[in-house]
């Protein structure tokens, strides 16, 4: 029999990419409700509590509220906003990092923020294994495609294309930094500085590390780069780069994909390095990773979505 998902939000950017993915999926069956119908709350409390999976893609209150509409105990949830992200009681979505066993086993999991996917995707194993401090202030660049803002980032960016770049979080206190912090297993937390282009999906997020003023704990960017190999290995869906390119481009033409590059690149003396992450924030950065735990929670395969 297939299980009942309900996706709330499934008009916006985020549910809608979810939807596809599903589409034409036997193991699920997913429940709609109509364009008069999806906002209204008492059509969305018998959908919560009517089916097996619940994937929340709303904005932070809302997400909050449809939690607190769920009364029915076998109904399990994934959340992609970021209300939960560090809550106690949820298991954050991050399998590569918090172990695919405790994914599916959860029943309230946090699907991460985009930009944290890949902060923490680059730092956690490093910090874990002693190769990085924990207590450093890491500073965190960002440049994201514009449909990270969902609908009304992206009317923006299509309603005026003379928009070039656009920096953002200038008064610091990003709501992705508890997140970062947290699940990168840091004591300080980062300095973030994330940004837009006038690219419809896709981000470049890189940690520029000046090594030299690290300290002795520091290990060698290639002891770095064969850790981030060794944690990652055998996944489908990351790769760690064992070059140093001279350019990476974010294209406006980016297809969709679930997947994630990371890179330890380093200076020819070893003395300064940027760990870079290249992603798609509706893939692994969103829609992408919540059909990855979909996936686990259900028992199947986490890329192939087949059973086990
Ligand atoms: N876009 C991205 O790359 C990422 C997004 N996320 C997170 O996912 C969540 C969804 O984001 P995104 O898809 O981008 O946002 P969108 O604005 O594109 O979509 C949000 C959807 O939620 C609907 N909505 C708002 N309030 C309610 C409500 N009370 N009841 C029912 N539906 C409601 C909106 O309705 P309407 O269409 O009428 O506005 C809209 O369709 C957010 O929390 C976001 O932060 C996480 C990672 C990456
Ligand atoms: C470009 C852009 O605006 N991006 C969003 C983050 C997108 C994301 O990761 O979503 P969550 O809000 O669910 O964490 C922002 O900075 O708020």
């Amino acid at each position: 029999m297939s299980a009942k998902v309900f996706i709330d939000g499934a008009a916006g950017t985020t549910g809608l990419e979810i939807a596809e993915r599903l589409a034409g999926r036997s193991e699920f069956d997913l429940v709609t409700l109509s364009e008069e119908r999806r906002k209204d709350d008492e059509a969305r409390a018998e959908a919560l509590n009517g089916a097996d999976f619940v994937i929340l893609c709303l904005p932070d209150d809302a997400a909050r509220d449809a939690v607190g509409m769920i009364e029915n105990p076998r109904v399990r949830v994934i959340d992609a906003s970021s209300a939960h992200r560090t809550s106690l009681g949820w298991t954050y979505g991050l399998p590569e990092v918090v172990g695919a066993k405790d994914v599916a086993a959860a029943g309230r999991v946090s699907n991460p923020g985009c930009y944290p996917t890949g902060f923490i995707m680059l730092l956690a194993p490093l910090v874990r294994a002693g190769f990085l401090p924990a207590d450093w202030p890491y500073v965190c660049h960002a440049v994201s495609g514009y449909s990270g803002g969902g609908k009304a980032l992206i009317a923006r960016f299509e309603d005026d294309p003379d928009i070039a770049f656009r920096t953002y979080g200038l008064a610091l206190g990003h709501k992705h930094v508890p997140e970062m912090k947290k699940h990168a297993g840091l004591s300080i937390a980062p300095v973030f500085a994330p940004s837009v282009v006038p690219a419809h999906r896709g981000m470049v997020l890189e940690v520029p590390l000046p090594l030299e003023a690290m300290g002795d704990t520091v290990a060698d960017p290639e002891v770095m780069r064969a850790a981030l190999a060794q944690a990652y290995g055998g996944s489908p869906i990351v790769t760690v780069r064992d070059d140093t390119p001279g350019e990476i481009l974010l294209r406006r033409s980016m297809e969709p994909t679930d997947t994630i590059d990371l890179y330890v690149c380093a200076s020819i003396d070893r003395r300064q390095a940027r760990l870079v992450a290249v992603l798609d924030n509706l893939g692994k950065g969103a829609s992408g990773a919540a059909v990855q735990n979909l996936n686990l929670m259900a028992g199947l395969d986490e890329t192939t979505g087949l059973r086990l």
